[in-house]
């Protein structure tokens, strides 16, 4: 489907949202819509903004971990496998960060230097790969919602935090004030109790080697490095079977009721390392545990593995398999089952693995891991990020796919994409677009035509050659190289003329993907397809993350078109997917209709799932030759959820000469009460040797409008040879807003010094990087050494 389409994930944003969201494609509030949108206590109807909370009495002592009866929405799953995690509970003894009436950035400054306090208490480094993402995502975060003149101080801010935090660890003033509560679930004897105490530092829990010791819900609280820590310790559930079945479902009935009272931050789901893999029969209790609480619960959820020392299994060949392959083989086994409770293969739960015996020195497993550093890490980043979530209250954002929250379209990228969008008329664009006519050709075809021939030297020959002599060889051989590529050219452009209206010759796609559980034990039995005169090209579309693999495929690809008459023209494209829990369709069925003597016109109906709405939207195109120029006109209506969003927009694009090209648009859409204004100028200039040789300088100048805000925003894109194998391409943006990215890519098959250069410039990113102070000037840099 064509990039230009508006894609089903609708972005709900404002505009500021918007700009951000060209330069930050990795955003925080950019994560998927859930799937398993239940919640987690389903019932519970409490607002979720801090305005509306709702606090219930103080708890008891023993339950200090929380006391805000919060609706438990469920997390999103984060953009990299880690356990960063997005808690959706609150924690009562932490200052309640919506009440607070300082300005959202003083209040995340306040958690980020209490994040540091802490990391510095667990001696964690701030170069750590997890810690590195929570303070990428805190500043992502704040970026995204600081007002403008706050933008300097935001980039400011992550230096200043740290130099805060170190001062005040060193005095101990202020106080520091930090806790998080965590839910414990799992069956009996895997070892619970024994990690509360384990990370407690205390026989706190009662714990039982043969007989299940924890027979009720209660909670367990103590102080690790200052930072207080509540556990709320649940009865082991028993092994299924449907004898157990409904005492298990009671045990859960009374942890959820208790998680109602007083929500915990997070959960630990256990299992014990050393079984887990001789046949794992537990899958009706993950199932359980879904049914009770609501697939919610596994984004909010951890695994832990514990007895994670104790002596490996043979592996399957009968040779002892390696302490890492045996923990990604458990891990991989129950994050499938995880999947197939929730329906959700995307669900990415992070685990810790856990050794309770005493004889575990120092909690260190045999990977050389400190297990219980790495534990509470991943407690500590859970709940910061979290908390992060909750001041720049996020939480319209993470709800996407709960039923009921309305969405709105983003109107600046409707507008965007709608001046992006053009309707395809068979034939001769290319050509138009490229202005170039056979006769511009011709010229240098006679021009190789009448080359003297040439001698193609051996390497020995060519080794024998002075520097200047090799030289001027090379640049000879690189002159006609251009010049053969431009006769080729002509050649294809003289048989696309003469083919057309013969029907095309069929052409075998490539292989497709198969689905895993299709293995032919012999290599040559394969899916083909094969494209012949067909107007139709129909294909299977492979998931390789659907979970029915038993079916593979769960979705069709389906193109089409037809040369109604010599003027009209019409094409269908689309694809359609379906397994047990959604449908997805996105298709598009355009015509265009050129007149002779006249303009093209163009009509185009999209439809496309987002969700579980659909987006039905119908273009109108017009375009003519008025003179040199190349006007267009256009309509657009898309109707989503009930509401209509209009827009239309002109547009012009004129050479001057061969190599100089100008567009310029404007356009206006409104809807739901909104109404954006926006345009564009581009200027592309073209190299002499264009198209074979694709040196081009383009320059855009874009301008947004939506109510008083005014982006305007500048693009720089070009691409040019250096030399003899080295190109160059610079792309630079920048808005009114100082926002911008600068990409710089250089590729050579000659040039060691560039090579160098890319090395030294990815070097002084990753420093930087590492030191974390990523200016939003500079946001990406890369470098490609061919
Ligand atoms: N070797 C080893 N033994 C462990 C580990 N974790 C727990 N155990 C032992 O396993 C037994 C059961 O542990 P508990 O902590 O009582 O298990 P539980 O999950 O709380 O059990 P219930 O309270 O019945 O739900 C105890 O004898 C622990 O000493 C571990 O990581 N390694
Ligand atoms: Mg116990």
């Amino acid at each position: 489907m064509r990039n230009n389409r508006i894609q089903s994930e609708i972005t709900m944003m404002s505009i500021k949202d918007w700009v951000l969201s060209q330069l930050v494609s990795n955003s925080l509030a950019s994560a998927r819509p859930l799937s398993g949108s239940d919640s987690f206590f389903e019932g519970e109807q409490f607002s979720i903004h801090g305005s509306t909370q709702t606090t219930t009495t103080s708890p008891p002592p023993e339950a200090a971990a929380a006391d805000v009866s919060q609706p438990l929405i469920p997390a999103q799953e984060t953009p990299h496998p880690s356990p960063l995690r997005q808690a959706t509970f609150e924690s009562s003894n932490q200052p309640r960060v919506h009440q607070n009436k300082l300005n959202p950035l003083e209040n995340i400054e306040k958690l980020q230097i209490k994040f540091l306090r802490v990391l510095h208490r667990l001696s964690h480094s701030t170069n750590d790969l997890m810690v590195a993402k929570v303070l990428y995502r805190i500043h992502l975060a704040t970026l995204i919602r600081t007002q403008e003149p706050d933008l300097k101080k935001v980039n400011l801010s992550s230096d200043k935090a740290k130099s805060i935090a170190l001062q005040q660890e060193t005095s101990g003033q202020p106080e520091l004030d930090f806790s998080f509560s965590i839910l414990v679930l799992g069956k009996t004897g895997v070892g619970k109790s024994s990690t509360i105490n384990s990370i407690l530092n205390e026989a706190k829990a009662q714990t039982n080697a043969f007989r299940p010791s924890t027979d009720r819900v209660h909670d367990i609280s103590g102080v690790v490095n200052g930072i207080k820590i509540s556990f709320i310790d649940t009865p082991g559930l028993l092994p299924p079977s449907p004898n157990t079945i409904g005492r298990n479902r009671k045990i859960l009935q009374k942890i959820k009721k208790r998680c109602r009272k007083y929500p915990p931050d997070m959960v630990l789901y256990f299992e014990r390392l050393d079984v887990i893999n001789t046949g794992y029969s537990d899958f009706p209790l993950l199932k359980l545990v879904t049914e009770v609480f609501g697939s919610g619960i596994w984004f909010n959820t951890m695994l832990v593995m514990t007895h994670s020392s104790s002596p490996l299994p043979e592996g399957s060949s009968g040779y002892p398999v390696t302490y890492e392959s045996y923990l990604t083989q458990c891990t991989n086994l129950l994050q499938h089952y995880i999947h197939q409770a929730v329906s959700d293969s995307k669900l990415d739960t992070p685990v810790l693995f856990v050794e309770n015996h005493p004889n575990c020195k120092d909690k260190i497993l045999p990977n050389g891991q400190n297990w219980k550093s790495q534990f509470l890490l991943s407690c500590l980043c859970t709940k910061i990020l979290s908390d992060v979530n909750k001041i720049l209250d996020f939480h319209d954002r993470m709800e996407l796919g709960i039923p009921g929250t309305p969405r709105i379209p983003s109107l600046p990228h409707l507008l965007s994409s709608f001046l992006k969008h053009h309707i395809s008329t068979p034939n001769g664009d290319e050509i138009k677009n490229l202005n170039l006519s056979l006769s511009d050709l011709e010229e240098d075809e006679q021009e190789y035509d009448s080359l003297p021939p040439i001698r193609i030297l051996t390497k020995t020959q060519f080794k024998k050659l002075t520097n200047s002599q090799k030289n001027d060889y090379l640049d000879e051989l690189d002159y006609r190289e251009t010049l053969y590529l431009k006769k080729q050219l002509k050649e294809e452009l003289q048989k696309e003329k003469k083919d057309e209206g013969d029907p095309p010759e069929p052409v075998v796609l490539p292989d497709m993907a198969v689905p895993p559980s299709f293995d032919p034990s012999n290599p040559l039995h394969r899916y083909r397809c094969l494209v012949n005169s067909d107007r139709w090209l129909t294909r299977p579309v492979l998931d390789p993350h659907g979970w029915d693999h038993d079916v593979g495929f769960d979705g069709i690809n389906l193109e089409g078109q037809t040369q109604v008459n010599e003027n009209l023209h019409t094409s269908v494209t689309g694809q359609f997917s379906k397994d047990k829990r959604e449908f997805n369709v996105q298709s598009a069925c355009c015509a265009a209709y050129v007149d002779p003597c006249g303009p093209t016109y163009g009509g185009e109906v999209d439809v496309q799932s987002s969700g579980n709405e659909m987006v039905y939207t119908v273009h109108g195109n017009m375009k003519g030759n008025l003179g040199r120029n190349l006007a267009e006109c256009g309509v657009s209506v898309m109707s989503f959820a009930g509401n209509y969003y209009a827009g239309v927009k002109v547009e012009d694009g004129f050479w001057v000469g061969k190599r100089v090209k100008f567009v310029v648009n404007g356009g206006r859409m409104g809807g739901g009460g909104r109404v954006v204004n926006g345009g564009s100028l581009e200027a592309v200039v073209r190299g002499r040797d264009y198209p074979v040789r694709n040196d081009k300088v383009s320059l855009m100048v874009t301008v947004l409008s939506m109510g008083k805000d005014v982006v305007v925003g500048g693009n720089l894109e070009a691409e040019f040879r250096v030399g003899r194998g080295t190109n160059l391409s610079l792309n630079g943006s920048l808005n009114n807003r100082n926002m911008g990215q600068l990409c710089v890519k250089a590729s050579s098959s000659e040039r060691l010094e560039i090579g160098l250069i890319a090395v030294v410039s990815i070097f002084r990113v990753v420093l930087r990087r590492m030191g974390f102070n990523g200016s939003d000037k500079d946001m990406s840099q890369s470098s490609d050494i061919r």
